[in-house]
């Protein structure tokens, strides 16, 4: 297939990733009762969250201030999910973009996960630590 796909190269290519990426999670039935579920997520206050995250990363924009780590600590969740995270995020990537930003929001987000997993498997009074 002959590719025409862009590389995430502006604001409204971040927001086009992380809305398409969130439909998918919405639709998921091992995501979605995470975030709905057990975390309430309200999404018109965490999608700009997450615009200003992947702004930052990818665009060098440095908007983004937060700890994303301690959010994480009290869900329920596992390597499982954090695959299912993987090949919606990178199934979102591919269908939308293509060059070596796309390249690299991959990238990163597989160190993120892997990042995540690791300290969500030590979890316990000393994780805080
Ligand atoms: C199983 C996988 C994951 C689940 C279920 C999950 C779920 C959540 C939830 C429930 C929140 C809190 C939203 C709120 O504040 O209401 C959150 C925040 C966040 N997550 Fe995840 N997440 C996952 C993986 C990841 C990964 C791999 C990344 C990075 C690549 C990530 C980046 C973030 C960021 C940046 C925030 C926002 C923190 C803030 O508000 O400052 N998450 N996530």
């Amino acid at each position: 297939m002959t590719s025409t796909r862009p590389d995430i190269t502006s604001e409204a290519d971040v927001k086009r990733l992380v809305d398409t990426f969130y439909n998918k999670v919405n639709a998921d039935a091992l995501l979605a009762p995470i975030f709905n579920g057990f975390a309430q997520v309200d999404w018109p206050r965490h999608l700009p969250a997450m615009y200003d995250f992947w702004s930052s990363l990818l665009l060098g924009t440095s908007r983004y201030h937060g700890r994303p780590f301690p959010k994480h600590l009290p869900l329920p969740i596992d390597a499982t999910h954090f695959e299912q995270w993987l090949v919606l995020f990178n199934a979102t990537v591919e269908e939308l973009f293509a060059g070596p930003r796309a390249e690299e929001a991959k990238v990163r987000a597989l160190n993120i996960a892997n990042m995540f997993e690791f300290r969500l498997r030590g979890r316990g009074p000393l994780s805080l630590l």
